[in-house]
């Protein structure tokens, strides 16, 4: 059985959407990482942690070990920077003018945890990254900030929501549209499909 270690309701939506079935478990954990990792290895890394803290946890909730746990991580990267929630309104308003008709890449890290990866690999866990390139067209000081009275931004990798108003901000994507939303679909199923779990 799939357990999806997360709180976020996106990665609940898609995981359903494609036709899975699957467990819910708590893995909240520290999204801080040493200064100096590369974004790539930070969403790896964040995803990783999630996986294993839903394992520990679902391992004491239901004593089960022979389930496949699903832990993931989305970040913007632009100019080199690592973008995450805004942490206030003002916040979600510096980060979506510095978009503002520029390229940032989204990065999603997933990482499976089960009784194998934890008896075989280093970390305990096996993690992939998958990076989409969005484009934004030129968005004026009025449009964020009607845009940050919807709320929409506040819960979201550098304050936006692809798949809700703000795809209006978005010129073009090159690369996964799921994954800028929390799951890179066809990493995943693959993935998934390697250990025996298929959707249905
Ligand atoms: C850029 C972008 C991000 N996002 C979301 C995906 C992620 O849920 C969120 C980034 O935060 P994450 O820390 O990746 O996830 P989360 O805290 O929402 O959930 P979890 O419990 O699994 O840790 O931003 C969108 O929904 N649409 C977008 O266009």
């Amino acid at each position: 059985m799939l357990v999806l270690a997360s709180s976020s309701p996106r990665r609940r939506e898609l995981l359903t959407q494609w036709g899975y079935l699957f467990n819910l478990v708590g893995g909240n954990v520290s999204e801080t990482v040493p200064q100096g990792l590369a974004p790539e290895e930070a969403v790896m890394e964040i995803a990783g942690r999630k996986a294993l803290k839903g394992w520990e946890n679902w391992r004491r909730q239901t004593g089960s070990s022979s389930d496949v746990v699903l832990g993931a991580d989305t970040l913007v990267v632009f100019n080199g920077t690592m973008l995450g929630k805004p942490l206030n309104e003002k916040d979600a308003w510096n980060m979506l003018s510095a978009l503002s008709g520029k390229t940032h890449q989204v990065m999603t890290g997933i990482a499976l945890v089960d009784a194998i990866t934890m008896a075989e690999e280093e970390k305990g866990y096996l993690t992939w990254v998958e990076v989409t390139t969005v484009v934004f067209k030129e968005i004026s000081g009025r449009e964020i900030e009607d845009y940050i009275s919807t709320g929409e931004p506040m819960d979201k990798a550098a304050g936006y929501g692809i798949q809700g108003k703000a795809e209006m901000f978005v010129d073009h994507i090159v690369g996964s549209l799921t994954n800028v939303i929390g799951l890179p679909r066809e990493l995943l199923e693959q993935k998934l499909q390697d250990r025996g779990i298929l959707p249905g």
